[in-house]
């Protein structure tokens, strides 16, 4: 963890993915959901090979520059380390990489933070948490998938909580756990009562006739569940 990162501060709440906005309207569809309050903007590049779909590359993080938010670009693609110098170029505040993409993890990791952004690592469902011990130094956000990368509209995999304390029990409890997929009204309740911070909606939030309004909402129910779990257990993740 780079703690004196300023960035670090905002990486918190709902974090809108754009994956589920309409492309034809992105920066006015981003800005209402940060005028609502949300910090971080989740960016999904996929590559036609870690995941089937192609999605967005450089070109679009950079559409978003100047956004007053954390852009929050999460990389599932092959081999990243490939392309993080123009993520970074482009704006990217987290470049997030995923364990099972790369045989060069610390390599990877280290290189998003030489290049001035945060380093985060994902993990699909069925990865253990093991990588994050071995890389912990380096990480700036760890991701739980809670649904198997590469598609918007999924279903939230019910087993997901459970990884989610395991990696907050084997992580610094300064790095943020993020959670991705299916998350909505009835799931981001038990995501942070089991220690995410970070919660990433993209058809919870851009599928909804009022995204702004589907933002505070989100946040209400994250709060009210991190409340109820500081109430019982006070702690650095309550
Ligand atoms: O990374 C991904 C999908 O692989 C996500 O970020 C999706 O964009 C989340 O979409 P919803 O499940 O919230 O619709």
């Amino acid at each position: 963890m780079s703690t004196t990162d300023p960035r670090l501060a905002r990486l918190k709440g709902v974090a809108p993915s754009i994956l589920a906005s309409d492309f034809g309207k992105l920066r006015s569809q981003v800005e209402e959901v940060v005028a609502a309050g949300a910090s971080v903007v989740h960016i999904d590049v996929m590559d036609g090979h870690f995941v089937p779909p192609i999605t967005m590359g450089p070109i679009v993080v950079d559409a978003l520059k100047g956004v007053d938010a954390i852009l929050d670009v999460h990389l599932m693609i092959e081999r990243p380390e490939r392309q993080l110098a123009d993520f970074a170029k482009a704006g990217a505040d987290v470049l997030t990489v995923h364990a099972e993409a790369t045989p060069q993890l610390h390599y990877a990791l280290g290189l998003a933070r030489e290049l001035g952004a945060l380093a985060g690592l994902a993990l699909c469902p069925g990865t253990p948490p093991d990588p994050l011990v071995e890389t912990a130094e380096l990480l700036d956000l760890a991701l739980a998938m809670t649904v198997n990368p590469g598609w918007g509209g999924q279903k939230f995999i019910t087993t997901s909580p459970a990884k989610i304390e395991r990696m907050a029990a084997l992580l610094p409890a300064d790095v943020p756990i993020e959670v991705d997929g299916g998350v909505d009204l009835d799931t981001i309740g038990v995501c942070a009562a089991a220690g995410a911070t970070v919660f990433v909606a993209g058809s919870a939030v851009f599928g909804k006739p009022d995204p702004g309004e589907a933002v505070r909402a989100l946040t209400a129910k994250a709060q009210e569940a991190q409340a109820a779990v500081a109430e019982r257990i006070p702690g650095p993740r309550g």
